[in-house]
């Protein structure tokens, strides 16, 4: 037989049984496999109890940070303060106040604090004399204390990456937090801090500097110069005087006329004449601050001056000195070489500002008026000007009066010859004058320090000099 007739098997049919055994054998043995391995393999037991364990304390702790979440949104309260905010510095010094309250009455440490800052100040006293005074604030880091029965938290954080541009001092904020039913307490608290930051102002001189874009209080207030201590020449002082106040007394009529509310003053003179002090005293004297703008400053551009100016704090004498230094040749050079790019144009714009209704006063002073610029002085940018010149014989004679009269104990002389004296200084000076000599009144100050009446009197030709 030829093997061709042999019976072929039906290769589909074939096959399939075979694949189907094979199918039916492994599903059948690899459960009896798997549970064998499960439960004969005691570190597979343990892994898995052990993984069970990890996903259940990784839903409870996450359930946990979620549910505290929620719990501080709906229970806790916080109060953000960065130190772009004036609230910012209030706030630290009134935490150190409480400190010191504390240690005063020798109670237990007012905040739960162990991370503490030290800022010195300088303190000027009544007599003239200052002293280095050191604060503790609360520094970087996490402090709790009590403020009327309310438990405070205060975080402290310091930006370390990044800081302010145009003051270079890093970012810092603080956040207080508290229960949201004492949420009441942070205004309290809020205007304590303010009125203690004011009180300390009391009486006192406020001198702002600019930093970058910002004015910024430079050092410790400073007491206030009687206006009288400073002695101009006869309705020189009561000139500038009433224009600054009926200036103020008319904010509504300019309002009404649709004027800008600004006035520029320009006091000029030789130097050691008084016009700053004469500035600062009057500041003083109707309880404004004073922002000294420098023009020479490193950095300053026409868009910061702009702004400066725009941005004066409220009550506040802007004071550009020695303004003949700064735009005489319409460029600004400082002694190193450096020059400056505020503009001439951009100093005008800055002076003119927006016509916005924010009242904003300006004192200019120099030694060298015939130097300026006319567009400088126009009237809108300078309103009044006014020459506070070297010493006048009334002048020398009232402050000869005040040295060396009245209550000075440490001198052996008597009223008569103090007035007597003062006489022969008035006939000195108006003969000096006549001579086209003069002498300063800073001049006759100092010399006053250092020398008796009658030392002062018989030496004092020596201070002239011929005017310039
Ligand atoms: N008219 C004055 N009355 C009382 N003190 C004066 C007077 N002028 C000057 N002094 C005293 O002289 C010192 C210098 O005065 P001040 O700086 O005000 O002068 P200034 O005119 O602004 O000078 P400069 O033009 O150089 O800036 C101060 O200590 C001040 O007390």
């Amino acid at each position: 037989m030829l093997p061709t007739e042999a019976p072929q098997p039906d290769l589909t049919t074939l096959a399939q049984p075979a694949t189907l055994s094979g199918n039916v054998e492994s599903s059948s043995i690899a459960p009896s496999f798997l549970k064998n391995f499960l439960n004969d393999n005691p570190y597979f037991q343990a892994g898995f109890g052990l993984m069970t364990l990890g996903v259940g304390l990784t839903v409870m702790r996450k359930s946990l940070v979620v549910g505290t979440a929620a719990l501080r949104r709906r229970m806790l309260v916080t109060l953000e303060i960065n130190n772009k905010d004036r609230a910012y510095e209030w706030f630290l010094a009134w935490m150190s106040s409480q400190h010191a309250i504390q240690a005063q009455k020798r109670l237990a440490p007012w905040t739960r604090s162990h991370q503490l800052s030290v800022e010195t100040t300088v303190e000027q006293r009544k007599n003239g004399s200052s002293s280095a005074m050191f604060k503790l604030v609360a520094g970087p880091g996490t402090h709790y204390f009590q403020y009327k029965g309310a438990w405070m938290q205060v975080k402290r954080e310091r930006e370390t990456k990044s800081m302010h541009l145009m003051s270079g001092t890093p970012w810092e904020t603080v956040t207080l937090t508290t229960l949201s039913r004492d949420r009441g307490l942070f205004p309290q608290l809020l205007s304590e801090a303010r009125d203690l930051a004011m009180k300390g102002h009391e009486g006192k001189l406020v001198i702002h500097t600019a930093w970058g874009i910002e004015w910024r209080p430079f050092g410790q207030p400073r007491l206030k110069r009687p206006l009288k201590s400073v002695v101009l020449a006869p309705g020189v002082a009561e000139n500038i005087e009433s224009d600054i106040k009926a200036f103020l007394d008319r904010r509504q009529w300019y309002a009404d006329r649709g004027i800008p509310y600004r006035r520029g003053y320009l006091l000029h003179g030789p130097p050691g004449s008084g016009k700053t002090s004469f500035i600062q005293a009057l500041a003083g004297s109707l309880s404004y601050d004073i922002c000294v703008l420098n023009l020479s400053e490193r950095g300053l551009a026409d868009d910061k001056l702009f702004h400066l100016l725009s941005n004066a704090p409220e009550r506040s004498f802007v004071l550009i000195e020695d303004i003949d230094a700064a735009f005489n040749k319409r460029v600004q050079t400082s002694e190193d070489g450096y020059q400056s790019s505020v503009t001439f144009s951009g100093f005008l714009n800055a002076l003119d500002g927006v016509a916005s209704g924010e009242e904003r006063i300006i004192f200019m002073t120099t030694n060298h008026v015939e130097k300026l610029d006319p567009a400088l002085i126009r009237p809108g940018r300078v309103d009044l000007m006014q020459l506070i010149d070297d010493a006048t014989p009334e002048q020398a004679c009232i402050l000869f009066e005040r040295f060396y009269g009245g209550r000075d104990i440490q001198q052996e002389i008597s009223e008569e010859e103090v007035k007597a004296l003062s006489t022969t200084l008035r006939t000195l000076i108006q003969q000096e004058m006549e001579n086209e000599r003069t002498v300063s009144m800073a001049a006759l100050q100092g010399f006053f320090i250092r020398n008796d009446a009658r030392g002062a009197v018989a030496k004092c030709r020596d201070l002239f000099t011929q005017r310039r």
